[in-house]
C-alpha cells in the first residue's frame, strides 16, 4: 500500500532565476521516475526578495562574479543550453519578470496543462537566447512555441491584468514565504504531514533521501 503514495512536491519559481531552470528541469525529469505529483507555481522573486529584507546575489559583487561561473558549471551539469545575460542589471531588475510571472500565473489558471512548456520557452528566451520577456508579442511568442492556442493566449492576456491574477500570484509568493522561501527555486516536500522546505537546486539528493527515492544525477534515464 504504502507504494502507492505519492508525495506533493511544489516549486515555486520565478523566470528571472537561472537556478530555478535547473530545478524546474531537473523535477520534469524526475515526475516519471518518483512517485510524486509536481506542482508549478510561479511567484515573483522580487516580492520574496522584498518581503524578507534579501537582494538579489547581483547586488553583491563577490557573488555576482561567483554566479558567473557557477551558473556555467550547471548548466553543463544540467545539460540546459544557458547562456549569461548581457546587461543583467537591465534584464533582471528594470525589466524584471513581474509580467512574465503574471502570464504564466493566467496560464495556470486557465490552462494548467501548458504552465511547463511556456516556462521552459520564456527561460529560454531570456536565459539561453538573450530575448525579451517582457513585450506582449515576446510572451505570445513563448506560449505559440508552446504549442497553445492564439484564442488560449488571448484569453490569458486579457486575464494577466485582472485582479484575479494578480492576487494569485500574490497569494503564491505569500505561500512561498511561509514556508520560509527567501529565494528561488524553493522546494516544498509534502512528506508525511510535515512540510520540509529546500533552497537551491543542489539539494536533491537530500530531497530524494526525505522521499525514499533515489537520485541518478541530472538525467534519470
Ligand atoms: N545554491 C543554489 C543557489 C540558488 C540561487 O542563488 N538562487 C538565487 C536566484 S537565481 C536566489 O534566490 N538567491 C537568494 C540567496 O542566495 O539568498 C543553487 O545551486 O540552486
Amino acid at each position: 500500500m504504502a507504494a502507492l503514495i505519492r508525495t506533493k512536491v511544489e516549486l515555486f519559481y520565478d523566470v528571472v532565476s537561472p537556478y530555478s531552470w535547473f530545478g524546474f528541469e531537473a523535477l520534469c525529469r524526475y515526475r516519471p521516475h518518483w512517485k510524486m505529483d509536481l506542482v508549478l507555481r510561479p511567484i515573483f522573486l522580487g516580492g520574496v526578495m522584498k518581503e524578507t529584507g534579501n537582494r538579489p546575489p547581483m547586488m553583491v559583487p563577490s557573488k555576482g562574479l561567483y554566479m558567473q561561473k557557477d551558473l556555467l558549471r550547471n548548466a553543463a551539469y544540467f545539460g540546459i543550453p544557458l547562456k549569461l545575460i548581457e546587461d543583467p542589471f537591465n534584464v533582471m531588475i528594470e525589466k524584471g519578470t513581474l509580467r512574465a510571472q503574471r502570464f504564466l500565473t493566467a496560464i495556470a489558471h486557465e490552462h494548467p496543462e501548458h504552465v511547463e512548456g511556456v516556462s521552459r520557452e520564456l527561460w529560454t528566451r531570456i536565459w539561453s537566447r538573450g530575448e525579451d520577456i517582457v513585450e506582449n508579442e515576446s510572451l505570445r511568442l513563448a506560449a505559440k512555441e508552446a504549442n497553445m492556442k492564439d484564442f488560449d493566449i488571448q484569453k490569458c492576456f486579457k486575464l494577466m491584468d485582472d485582479s484575479t491574477v494578480k492576487l494569485a500570484l500574490k497569494k503564491s509568493t505569500e505561500d512561498a514565504i511561509e514556508h520560509g522561501a527567501f529565494g528561488a527555486p524553493t522546494i516544498v516536500v509534502h512528506s508525511k504531514d510535515n512540510p520540509e522546505m529546500f533552497f537551491g537546486s543542489d539539494r536533491f539528493p537530500l530531497i530524494a533521501q526525505m522521499m525514499n527515492e533515489e537520485w541518478k544525477g541530472p538525467f534519470p534515464e
